[in-house]
C-alpha cells in the first residue's frame, strides 16, 4: 500500500515538474520574444533616424552636384542605393548626430576629381620631430616656463610645423590648413603662435577668434588658453551659450564708465566700448548673435581666425555663421585700413602684408588657421573660408590616419547578443577608463540603463548625450576625467576633439558608417602618443565593410575579440533580466505619457 502511494506521489510530482519546466520554458520564450519585439523597435527607431540622415545626405549631395562652383565636385559625400540598403539592413549606424559626418570619397575612376592646386602638393608633418622648447626659435620665456608647468618639454611634429610656418620664418605669410591625426596637439599648435604673436599688443582689443562646434570642446580649448594666454597678459573669452547672453557681454565688452552712471546717454553713441579680451572661443551659433546684436562687439581688429574641426564646420548644418565672419572683419578692415592713415586711437598695424581685396580695395590680412583630424577636401566647402596662398599641412601620404599606438579589435555577434558581448567585455577590461559610443541618442539611454540593470559590472557606469543639459554633461564630463566615472556610454556629440585623459579604450557599440565617425570616436584614445584599444561590435555581415574602413585608414585587418563560452552563459540571464526591466521602464515611461497628456487634453 505504502508503495503504491509512494509510487502515486512521485508520478503527480513528476507530472508537476514536467508542467512547471514546461511552463517556465512557454514563459522564457515569451521573454525572448518580447525582448526581441523590444530589439527590433529599437532598430527599427535608429535605422528610421539613419534612413532620415542619409535621404538627407544625398539630397545634400544632389544639392551639391546642382551647385555650380569652382572646380569639379568629385569629391562630395558618395552613397549608392545599394550601399544605402546594405548598410541599413546590416544595422551600421548613420549619422544620427550631424549629417556632416560623411566621407567625402575618393571619386570613383571614373568621375573627374579636382583636388585645389595647393592640396597637391602638401608640407608632409612627419619631417618635423619633436622640438625641446629649449631649442624652439623666439619662444617667449614666459611661455616656455608655462609649458614646463604643464609638464611639456618639448614641441610634438604638428606644433613644430605650425610655429615654424607661423612666428617662424614662415611669418604667418600663408593661411594653414592642418590635417593631423586626433591627440596630435593641435590646440596647442594654434594657441602657442597666437598667444606669442599678440604677447607684445600694447591696447587690448578682439584680435584672435577660435570657433569649434560644440560647447564642450569650446570650454575644452578655452581651458588651454586660459593656461598659456595669461603668461603674456592675455585675455581670452568664451562665447557659448553657456550663460546668459547679457553675463556673457559684460565678460566680454567693458562698459563705458558713463554707462554706469546716471549721466549716461544711450544716444550717446560715439563712446568707444572696449573689449575686455584678445582672444575669444565662440560657437557659431553664439558668435552671430553677437556679430549682430551685441553693441560694442567689434571684428575691426581681428587678426588670427582659428576654425577647429573645419570639415564639420563648413558643413551643412554649420554654414550660416562663416560669411558673417568674414564679411564683417573684411568691411571693417577696409574701414580700418583706409582710417590707417588718419590718427584714430587704434590703429591695427597687421603683419603679412595686404589681400587681394575688392575693387581692387588693399586691406590688412586676416590670417586663417583650419584644423581637423578629418580635413575635407571638397572645393565647394573649402572656397567658403576664402583662403589666402594656403599651406596644407599633413602627416603622410594617406589621407586619413589614426593614432599609431591605436589598436582595432572587432567582436562578431548578433544584434540580440550585443548587450551580452558587451557586458563580458566591460567585465573583462575591470574598471579602465572607457567610452562605449551609439550611434542615437535613445540608445544611448537604453544602454546604459541596462549596464546599470545588470549590477554586476567592476565599473562605475554614466551616459553623455544630448539628453542632459549643459550642466548635467560638464558635470559627469568632470566626473569622467576625475575617475569618478569609470565608462561613458556617449552618443556621437562627445566625438568631436574631446581630450580626457586617461582613456584606455573605445567600444564601438555600433558600426560607424562613415571612416570619419571612426576616426573621431576612436581618436579619444591613444592621445599624445599612449597606447589605447578600439573594440567595434559588429554582426557577421558588417565584416567587409569595417574591414573596408579600416583599409582607409592603412590597418589591412582588425583582431577579432571572443570571450569564453563560459562567461557568456553566466552572463547571459542577467542580461535577460536586465532587458526585461528595462521594457518595464520603458513602459511606464510611455504610460505614465500618455496619462499626462490625456490629463492635459482634458485640461485643455
Ligand atoms: N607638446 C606636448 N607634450 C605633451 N603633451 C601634449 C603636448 N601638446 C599637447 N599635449 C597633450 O596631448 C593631448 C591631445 O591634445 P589635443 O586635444 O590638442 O589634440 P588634437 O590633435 O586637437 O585632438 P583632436 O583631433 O581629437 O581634437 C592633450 O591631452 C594635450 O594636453
Amino acid at each position: 500500500m505504502a508503495k503504491e502511494e509512494k509510487k502515486r506521489k512521485k508520478k503527480i510530482r513528476h507530472t508537476q515538474e514536467e508542467e512547471n519546466q514546461k511552463d517556465v520554458s512557454e514563459n522564457k520564450d515569451k521573454r525572448m520574444e518580447k525582448i526581441k519585439d523590444f530589439q527590433a523597435k529599437s532598430d527599427k527607431e535608429v535605422k528610421g533616424k539613419r534612413k532620415k540622415e542619409s535621404i538627407h545626405k544625398n539630397e545634400n549631395r544632389l544639392k551639391e552636384e546642382n551647385f555650380i562652383g569652382i572646380g569639379d565636385i568629385g569629391d562630395v559625400t558618395e552613397i549608392s542605393d545599394e550601399e544605402f540598403f546594405n548598410a541599413l539592413a546590416s544595422d551600421t549606424s548613420f549619422n544620427t548626430d550631424d549629417s556632416d559626418e560623411g566621407d567625402e570619397k575618393d571619386s570613383k575612376p571614373h568621375k573627374k576629381q579636382m583636388l585645389l592646386h595647393w592640396m597637391k602638393k602638401p608640407l608632409d608633418i612627419n619631417l618635423f620631430n619633436g622640438c625641446p622648447l629649449c631649442m624652439l626659435p623666439c619662444l617667449d620665456p614666459r611661455l616656455e616656463d608655462t609649458l614646463r608647468k604643464m609638464g611639456f618639454d618639448s614641441l610634438f611634429p604638428v606644433q613644430l610645423a605650425v610655429w615654424h610656418m607661423t612666428v617662424g620664418p614662415g611669418g604667418f605669410e600663408r593661411d594653414i590648413c592642418v590635417n593631423s591625426p586626433t591627440g596630435s596637439g593641435k590646440t596647442l599648435a594654434y594657441a602657442l603662435p597666437i598667444v606669442q604673436m599678440l604677447s607684445t599688443r600694447n591696447i587690448r582689443c578682439l584680435r584672435a577668434l577660435i570657433v569649434v562646434p560644440t560647447r564642450d570642446l569650446a570650454m575644452q580649448v578655452k581651458q588651454v588658453f586660459d593656461i598659456v594666454a595669461p603668461a603674456v597678459g592675455l585675455c581670452v573669452g568664451l562665447a557659448v551659450g553657456q550663460s546668459s547672453i547679457e553675463k556673457e557681454i559684460s565678460s566680454l565688452i567693458k562698459r563705458s564708465k558713463f554707462e554706469m552712471g546716471m549721466s549716461f546717454d544711450p544716444e550717446d553713441s560715439h563712446v568707444e566700448l572696449e573689449s575686455l579680451v584678445d582672444i575669444l572661443v565662440a560657437t557659431p551659433g553664439r558668435l552671430v548673435d553677437h556679430i549682430n546684436t551685441t553693441k560694442g562687439f567689434s571684428l575691426e581688429h581681428l587678426q588670427y581666425l582659428v576654425v577647429d574641426e573645419v570639415d564639420r564646420l563648413v558643413g551643412e548644418s554649420y554654414q550660416f555663421w562663416l560669411p558673417a565672419v568674414l564679411q564683417v572683419s573684411r568691411s571693417a578692415q577696409k574701414r580700418v585700413f583706409k582710417q590707417a592713415s588718419s590718427h584714430n586711437s587704434l590703429r591695427t598695424i597687421r603683419r603679412c602684408g595686404v589681400e587681394r581685396g575688392f575693387q581692387d580695395n588693399m586691406y590688412p590680412r586676416l590670417v586663417k588657421m583650419i584644423f581637423s583630424a578629418t580635413l575635407t577636401k571638397d572645393p565647394n566647402k573649402l572656397d567658403q573660408l576664402d583662403l589666402h596662398h594656403s599651406l596644407y599641412m599633413t602627416a603622410g601620404d594617406r589621407r586619413y590616419n589614426l593614432p599609431k599606438k591605436l589598436e582595432s579589435y572587432g567582436l562578431i555577434c548578433t544584434t540580440e547578443k550585443k548587450l551580452l558581448n558587451l557586458a563580458a567585455l566591460l567585465e573583462d577590461l575591470d574598471s579602465e577608463k572607457s567610452i562605449v559610443f551609439t550611434s542615437s541618442i535613445n540608445l544611448t539611454h537604453r544602454l546604459c540603463t541596462s549596464l546599470n540593470l545588470l549590477g554586476c559590472l567592476p565599473c562605475k557606469i554614466n551616459e553623455y548625450s544630448r539628453l542632459q543639459n549643459q550642466s548635467a554633461r560638464s558635470k559627469i564630463l568632470k566626473d569622467f576625467r576625475e575617475g569618478r566615472i569609470d565608462v561613458l556610454v556617449s552618443s556621437d556629440g562627445m566625438t568631436r576633439g574631446m581630450d580626457v585623459e586617461g582613456i584606455k579604450n573605445v567600444i564601438n557599440y555600433d558600426l560607424p558608417m562613415y571612416v570619419k565617425k571612426y576616426i573621431h570616436r576612436a581618436g579619444r584614445t591613444a592621445r599624445a602618443g599612449q597606447a589605447g584599444r578600439c573594440f567595434t561590435l559588429l554582426r557577421k555581415n558588417e565584416t567587409k565593410s569595417f574591414k573596408n574602413m579600416l583599409e582607409k585608414v592603412g590597418i589591412d585587418s582588425f583582431s577579432p575579440y571572443a570571450f569564453p563560452a563560459a562567461s557568456l552563459q553566466r552572463l547571459e540571464p542577467l542580461c535577460i533580466t536586465a532587458m526585461e526591466k528595462l521594457i518595464e521602464l520603458e513602459e511606464s515611461k510611455s504610460s505614465k505619457q500618455v496619462e499626462a497628456s490625456s490629463k492635459f487634453n482634458k485640461a485643455k
